[in-house]
């Protein structure tokens, strides 16, 4: 099997640490912002993913010292001529984002600086995000003339409340990280926030896998549907648990005072 850090792209890296992957976007000219090209390779980063069966967790972070990612890259952008190029545009980059936010594998943004526009839409595609102390974060497209285009308008409002939201995009201002976890837009506040990246991620993998991606796949349903409907899904997904050779390890494990070996089957 190859090992994900012996692969090459040009807008990022992608590292392998035991069962922890890291997507690090390294455009730091550009404050790491995503023109086509680096959209496209984290795509194929996140599918390298997917298929390694040795990877539990997923870490997306921005290198350098000043940004997670600044943006969709605003010179690429000046050149969308019409309405159908502004829509495929959107609809490539919220592909990538859906790619992340479907992964079956807990995902954690290390939010490492600025984490604006499509940078902070790439954040909230995760299910973590952990911020250090100078992050700033924001949805800021109306000063462009723009309004978000990766998935910001509906993750954003799901995640910390349309009231929340709309001040955040109407206004375009940017939150820095205190902010950011008295709203719920991250998770945690960290002085090195891939560290606390990895710490959660540690603590993640160390569950029943299959139960980590059902669990995952609850919420996101549930998130678009009733009440009712998603209980009906959450149901389901129990169901599905109970059936796991996981489940038969997790309960005798804690009968017979021993610790769990869950194989994720
Ligand atoms: C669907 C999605 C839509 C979107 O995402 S729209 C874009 C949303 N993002 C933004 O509007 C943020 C744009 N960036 C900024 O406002 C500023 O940057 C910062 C506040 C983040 C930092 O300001 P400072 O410290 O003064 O740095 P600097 O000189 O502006 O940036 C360093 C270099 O990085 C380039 N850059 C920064 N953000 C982007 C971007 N989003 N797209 C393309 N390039 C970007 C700059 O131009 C510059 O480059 P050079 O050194 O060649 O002048």
């Amino acid at each position: 099997m190859t090992m994900l850090d012996e692969l090459e792209f040009r807008n990022l890296q992608l590292d392998q640490h035991g069962p922890l992957a890291v997507l690090t976007v390294t455009r730091p000219k550009a404050l790491n912002a995503l023109n086509s090209d680096t959209l496209s390779e984290i795509a194929q980063a996140v599918d390298l993913v997917i298929e390694n069966p040795e990877v539990g967790a997923l870490i997306v972070t921005g290198g350098g010292d000043r940004a997670f990612v600044a943006g969709a890259d605003i010179s690429e952008l000046a050149e969308l001529g019409d309405v159908y190029a502004g829509r495929e545009a959107a609809l490539a980059g919220q592909d990538v984002m859906h790619q992340i936010s479907s992964l079956p594998i807990p995902v954690i943004a290390a939010v490492n600086g600025f984490a604006l526009g499509g940078g902070l839409e790439l954040a909230l595609a995760c299910d973590v995000r952990v911020a250090s102390p100078q992050a700033k974060l924001g949805l800021p497209e109306v000063t462009l003339g723009l309004i978000p285009g990766f998935g910001g308008t509906q993750r954003l409002s799901r995640l910390i409340g349309a009231g929340r939201a709309l001040d955040l995009m109407l206004t375009a201002r940017q939150v820095g990280a205190e902010e950011a976890l008295a709203l719920g837009l991250v998770n945690y506040v960290a002085d090195d926030p891939l560290t606390k990246a990895r710490e959660v991620a540690e603590q993640m993998v160390k569950n029943a896998p299959i139960a980590l991606s059902l669990v995952k796949e609850a919420v996101r349903r549930g998130l678009d549907t009733t009440l009712e409907a998603g209980l009906e899904v959450e149901a389901d997904l129990f169901g599905m648990a109970v059936a796991t050779q996981d489940f038969r390890e997790g309960t005798a494990a804690f009968l017979a005072k021993r610790r769990a070996a869950f194989k994720g089957e």
